[in-house]
């Protein structure tokens, strides 16, 4: 066997992995080029999925980064730290890395990435967004000589299992949540799904790699699920639309983007709309290809370890092709690096101030039931210079007559100027719900 690797982590995803690299019977050959040799876990007792070979498992992750033996380091344990450190000190160590940590990458991406073509070695991050959806490569190769307007995702299976529900079953959020839980969807804390976080990694690294530049994670605007009620979801239905968590990344002008999660109100006719369940899709827009979509498991054991596997290959297949000489002077070092393999910024991107972006917007309101209510709301709205698509009143609650609106394109800053005049009106009693529209 040629090439050894290094697994730190045999949880979901390094277990799956292991299985897969097991059995090769029917994939590429290539892959009986591969040596499991070592992996590190935190607790050597707990049960495995998976058997090893005897001195294989260690909780010695530092000796597997710095071990002269392995090429490849696969970093499927999660959490920053010490995932970072690890990865920063095999890749100075001369090992090629494999990564399925969206939180590590969407904040060190620019660190491990200059590092890693310092040591002339590659960080593949497949697995990082859309889980088996191959994605990442595809916007690094295939579609990377378009100019990319726009990257839409659903890119998190949690909440889009949970939104999906809602919608089916007339289910609330609370209810959906427990039950993910139960069967395994959501993590037990599943802060970073449903707040949007995760999704907010994951669309920082795309727009990275569609827009050629650094994102800085903290500049993500970000808006989770927790605040979508049963009646937005109706409202939504009878409009023509579902609400979906996406992550947008957007041209905005030719020097800012936009990149953002929140809850949107997505045509039913759009292609992300019939995107249901824990699955994930990615809609690519660009010149000259127009609409790309990938979709499929965003998650799960196989599906992300198919992921892995696939960059692990990719690499085998540039160290299988080294000239003889510099594999004997260094073993590892790839004196040119493939560019449509290796993960560099050209640049940083600037993001737009979110007052300058523009969107439709739903909106409810619940208002005294007076006449002429709809005509304030209307003019507060016409005074900013937004326009109105639809305006419905359909019910009461409790003796509040309940008006939804939907706008067209509007900036975020006047939207939020018609709001403020809207929320001093004597007949307002409260807005329950702003969502984006797309
Ligand atoms: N699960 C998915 O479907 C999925 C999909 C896409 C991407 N990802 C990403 O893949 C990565 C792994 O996810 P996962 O679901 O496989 O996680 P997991 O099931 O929690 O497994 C984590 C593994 O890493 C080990 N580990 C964690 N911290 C460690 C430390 N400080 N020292 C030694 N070992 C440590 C754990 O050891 P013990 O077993 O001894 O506790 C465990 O084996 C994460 O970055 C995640 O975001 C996951
Ligand atoms: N928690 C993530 C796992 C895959 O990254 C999700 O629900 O999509
Ligand atoms: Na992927």
């Amino acid at each position: 066997m040629g090439f050894k690797l290094g697994i730190l982590g045999l949880g979901t995803v390094g277990c799956g992995t292991v299985q897969l690299l097991s059995n090769c019977d029917g994939r590429h050959p290539l892959l009986e080029e591969i040596e499991i040799y070592r992996v590190g876990v935190q607790n050597p007792d707990k049960p495995r999925e998976v058997e090893l070979a005897k001195g294989v498992l260690t909780t010695d992750l530092e000796a597997i980064v710095t071990d002269p033996e392995i090429d490849i380091v696969v970093e499927v344990m999660g959490g920053l730290e010490p995932a970072r450190e690890l990865m920063l000190k095999a890749i100075r160590n001369g090992k090629h890395v494999v990564t399925a940590n969206k939180a590590a990458i969407s904040r060190f991406g620019d660190e491990l990435y200059t590092a890693a073509n310092q040591a002339g070695v590659y960080v593949m991050l497949e697995a990082s967004v859309g889980g088996g959806i191959p994605v990442i490569q595809p916007l690094k190769q295939s579609l990377s000589v378009n100019q990319i307007q726009a990257v839409t995702g659903i890119i998190n299976g949690t909440t889009n299992y949970i939104l999906t529900r809602m919608q089916d079953e007339g289910s609330s959020f609370d209810d959906v949540l427990a039950d993910a839980q139960k069967l395994g969807y959501a993590e037990a804390d599943p802060t970073a799904d449903v707040e949007g976080l995760d999704a907010a990694d994951k669309i920082a690294i795309l727009a990275s790699i569609a827009f050629d530049g650094g994102i800085n994670r903290e500049d993500v605007y970000c808006e989770g699920i927790r605040q979508i009620s049963k009646t937005d979801i109706e409202y939504a239905q009878k409009l023509g639309f579902v609400i979906k968590l996406l992550g947008i990344a957007k041209k905005v002008n030719q020097s800012s983007l936009s990149v953002r999660v929140h809850p949107t109100l997505v045509p039913s006719g759009h292609p992300l709309a019939s995107i249901n369940g824990v699955n994930n899709a990615i809609f690519v827009e660009g010149e000259p290809i127009g609409e790309v979509m990938f979709f499929g498991p965003g998650a799960g054991a196989g599906a992300t370890a198919s992921a892995v596997s696939s960059d692990i290959l990719n690499l085998v297949s540039q160290l299988i092709s080294l000239p003889e000489s510099s594999s004997k002077d260094s073993k590892y070092k790839i004196p040119n690096l493939n560019p449509l393999l290796a993960s560099f910024h050209q640049k940083d991107c600037q993001l737009a101030p979110p007052e300058e972006l523009v969107t439709r917007f739903y909106g409810r309101f619940l208002t005294k039931d007076q006449p002429g209510v709809i005509g304030k709301l209307g003019t507060c709205f016409g005074k900013c210079g937004v326009s109105l698509e639809s305006v419905v009143q359909t019910g009461f609650q409790d003796k509040l007559a309940e008006i939804v609106v939907v706008t067209h394109d509007v900036t975020e800053g006047s939207f939020h100027k018609a709001l403020d005049e809207i929320r001093n009106l004597e007949a307002i009693d409260s807005i329950p719900s702003l969502l984006r529209v797309l």
